[in-house]
């Protein structure tokens, strides 16, 4: 290990955010009773201009009136290059509760944006007298946030998430694709030809970079990764294809769009008792081989060691934590 030592992550579940926009108010009821660990009410891009103000108090008004159990509560501000996002700050923190955990800053491309949003809402906490300060998270979703995504993570101590914003990554990389995120067409691998057999195409995954990227980035300033949407709410087998690839990588969680996709994030975001049991098994085994004075064993055949023990654990963490 280094001397430096991340911090650890907030310890709670974050399987699921489900999305819905605040110009939808009919909506909110049911998704304070979904089974998504967090509820994102979006002030952005899902609310036309001419609904801003409306969605806003809309927004405040479900803050304070409510009951969304133990959710976490975000509300997704507007851009800061837009004329609305101080004015969601402003508005939200002025007139809502203490009932919201987070603000989502979309678009972030460096830690300037989120120093911005925090000495704002530092303000307000402070002129307002609120007690709870209000969290952050963030949406890498441009080239900048890429290039930045390090700073990013590490930019306020407010920080406690970073999900991927595919539809507005794509666009702002130049990519050729239309979807919100998962297998794109074009991005194919062929078998070289000098091989026999047929040809056939092995699909990639055009957001393994960014999504490692912010990964590395969350685990060590001790914020979360997280998947964010897949468009094709019809299509289920892709969202779980992307999401697994997504936990393979190491996020916790993914967004939903639509509240068909909550089950198939808490399924693939849960460990299964399977994955629980063997995680479990390596820690017995590993145990006993330390009792013998051993630093590795052999476990169904193959070698397990102490880093065994820690990817182990982080499988138990998780349930443990999931199951409160
Ligand atoms: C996608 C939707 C517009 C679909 O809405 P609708 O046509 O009403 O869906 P259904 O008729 O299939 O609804 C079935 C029932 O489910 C309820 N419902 C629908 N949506 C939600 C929701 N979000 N939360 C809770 N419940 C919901 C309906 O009321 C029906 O209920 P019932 O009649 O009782 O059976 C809509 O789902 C929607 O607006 N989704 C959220 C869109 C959104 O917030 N988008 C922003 C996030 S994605 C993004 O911003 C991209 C990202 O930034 C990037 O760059 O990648
Ligand atoms: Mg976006």
């Amino acid at each position: 290990m280094s001397f430096t030592v991340p911090p650890t992550a907030p310890a709670r579940p974050n399987r699921c955010q489900l999305f819905g926009p605040g110009s939808r108010p009919e909506l909110f009821a049911k998704m304070a009773s979904s089974e998504a660990d967090v509820i994102n009410l979006d002030l952005e891009d899902s609310v036309a201009p001419a609904d801003k103000a409306a969605a806003r108090a809309n927004i405040i008004k479900a803050i304070n009136d409510i009951d969304w159990g133990k959710k976490t509560l975000s509300v997704r501000i507007n851009g800061l290059d837009t004329e609305f996002w101080y004015r969601d700050v402003v508005d939200v923190l002025e007139q809502a509760g203490e009932r919201i955990d987070l603000f989502m800053i979309p678009k972030a491309g460096n830690a300037k944006d989120i120093y911005t949003v925090d000495a704002l809402a530092s303000a307000i906490e402070m002129a307002k007298g609120r007690k709870k300060k209000v969290g952050f998270e963030v949406i890498i979703e441009t080239a900048l946030g890429f290039r930045n995504v390090a700073e990013i993570a590490s930019s306020s101590p407010r920080m406690q998430a970073m999900s991927l914003g595919a539809a507005d990554f794509a666009a702002s990389m130049g990519m050729q694709t239309t979807g919100i995120g998962g297998t794109q067409e074009n991005y194919y691998m062929l078998p070289p030809k000098e091989l026999e057999g047929p040809r056939d195409r092995v699909y990639g995954d055009p957001w393994h970079g960014v999504t490692a990227a912010i990964v590395a980035a969350c685990r060590s300033a001790g914020i979360l990764p997280v998947d964010g949407p897949y468009g094709d709410f019809s299509d289920d087998d892709g969202f779980l294809a992307q999401a697994r690839r997504s936990a393979t990588l190491g996020m916790v969680g993914k967004w939903a769009i639509h509240p068909k996709q909550i089950a198939l994030a808490n399924s693939v975001f849960t460990p299964s008792e399977e994955q629980v049991s063997e995680a479990r098994a390596i820690l017995a085994a590993m145990k006993e081989a330390d009792e013998k004075g051993q630093g590795a064993a052999v476990y169904k055949g193959r070698l397990i060691d102490l880093a065994s023990v820690r990817q182990a654990q982080v499988i138990v963490r998780q349930a443990e934590m999931i199951a409160g």
